[in-house]
């Protein structure tokens, strides 16, 4: 197992950092490029655990892959399954996306549930009712879920929640259906104008991804293309973050400003100095004072930057009441914060941090992908060693993540037990 070891955190951090392409943006791509049969090369795609897990479940179905500097090459002519093995699905949440897929281009798929972080129960329902809409009859045994239409033929689907995979899946499904689909409360996160971006280059017909109607007229077939993952937002709003918690002076480069409205509009409340330029952001920080979050849909501000946020709030002056809208159990970072000193009241689906001088050195474990990122956030900004366990979570999600520290000046080592 591997572990982080932060040294002598509060090192201030300075310099630049481009940032990659988006986790959540290349996995729902990956599984679109099935849709037709043929080599899609799509760059600036991370090199992290979930996409090489992807890799694995496109492989198994019959594609042959070559991922090398960033650039994926994928040849979907050759998949002659579509069926998904229990342990490749449960290995991540975005194994779902291929539900929609394999419907668009074959009318059957056959999996099990997805896996993921524990954040929350995470049902999908949503990604299922969509499918149903569209024509395919679902049946479930013994954890088998099996999808299975004659044709597929445009709908109208509402959402009650605009779940970004349900949209997603919904898309992947109807750009190959008959007819028009108008998708209501579709959530409008940028990951999914980056896919319906994708997708349009292959020839789909699609109108209106980012507003929270999106239409979609089904085509009779899509060609292979050449595209480029567009930044991670996450990440870019991890390391602005961390630029804050050790009171340093980070820009983040190739980023789209847009996507962190939010975020920017939080940092400058609670006492930040930003910069932006067309594709950069520079974040200065020297004293923080506590604020208010709630975690929303897109454009609201990010659940997946949550956790990072909670660990700068750590050490805010005065209380901070941090609310999560989105997962019923994404708090798994606050006990270990405070093995680091930090002061939370978990209320229901609030927390309460009263800021402290100082964060202690701890061991503490990733207990998910961004709780880790919080944690070793923590650390920088924490007096003396910390050791951050089970980092398999994080390396789910941020590329490189102790090197790019490192290249800002972070004494962060990566280590094994
Ligand atoms: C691979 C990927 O892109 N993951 C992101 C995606 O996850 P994901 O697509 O799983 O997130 P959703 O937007 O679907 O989930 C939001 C909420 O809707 C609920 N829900 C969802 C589907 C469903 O069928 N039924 C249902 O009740 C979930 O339990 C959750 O409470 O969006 C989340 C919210 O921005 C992010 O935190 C994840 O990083
Ligand atoms: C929760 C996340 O990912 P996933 O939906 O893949 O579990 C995340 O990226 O923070």
């Amino acid at each position: 197992m591997e572990k982080f070891i932060v040294n002598e955190g509060k090192v201030q951090l300075n310099g630049h950092i481009r940032i990659g392409g988006a986790k959540n943006a290349a996995l729902p791509i990956m599984a679109a490029s099935i849709l037709c049969a043929g080599t899609s090369v799509i760059h600036d795609v991370p090199n992290l655990s979930d996409i090489m897990l992807m890799k694995r479940i496109l492989e198994y179905l019959g594609a042959e892959i070559i991922y090398q500097n960033n650039t994926l090459f994928i040849d979907a002519k050759g998949i002659n399954k579509t069926d998904i093995p229990e342990n490749l699905m449960r290995e991540m949440r975005a194994s779902i996306f291929l539900m929609g897929a394999l419907m668009g281009r074959f009318r059957t798929a056959s999996i099990f549930y997805p896996g993921g972080c524990a954040i929350g129960h995470r049902p999908i329902d949503l990604h299922i009712k969509a499918l149903e809409r569209l024509g395919a009859f679902v049946d479930e045994n013994h954890g088998v879920i099996t999808l299975s239409a004659s044709h597929l033929v445009g709908e109208k689907i509402v959402f009650d929640f605009p779940s970004v995979g349900a949209t997603e899946n919904a898309i992947l499904a109807a750009v190959l259906a008959e007819g028009r689909t108008i998708i209501h409360n579709a959530a409008r996160e940028p990951e999914i104008v980056d896919l319906t971006n994708f997708l349009i280059k292959m020839g789909a017909e699609i109108h209106g991804a980012g507003n929270d109607t999106i239409y979609i007229d089904g085509v009779k077939r899509l060609n292979p293309v050449e595209y480029t993952i567009m930044p991670d937002r996450i990440q870019a709003g991890t390391f602005l973050l961390a630029g804050a918690i050790t009171n340093g002076n980070v820009v983040i480069e190739n980023i789209t400003v847009e996507h962190l409205f939010a975020l920017i509009d939080k940092l400058a409340e609670l006492g930040a100095r930003i910069s932006l330029g067309n594709d950069f952001i520079r974040i200065k920080a020297e004293k923080i004072c506590g604020i208010d979050i709630k975690t929303l849909p897109f454009p609201g501000f990010p659940t997946d930057l949550q956790a990072p946020m909670m660990a700068l709030l750590c050490k805010a002056e005065g209380t901070s009441v941090i609310t999560e809208t989105i997962f019923e159990n994404r708090f798994r970072h606050v006990d270990q914060l405070a093995r680091m000193g930090a002061k939370i009241l978990v209320e229901g689906r609030s927390a309460v941090v009263r800021g402290v001088n100082t964060l202690k050195g701890a061991t503490v474990e990733a207990m998910d992908l961004r709780a880790g990122g919080a944690l070793v956030l923590a650390a920088l900004g924490a007096e003396g060693t910390s050791t951050i366990e089970n980092i398999k979570h994080i390396d789910r999600g941020y590329e490189n993540f102790e090197i790019n520290l490192q290249s800002l000046g972070a004494l962060i080592i990566r280590a094994k037990d």
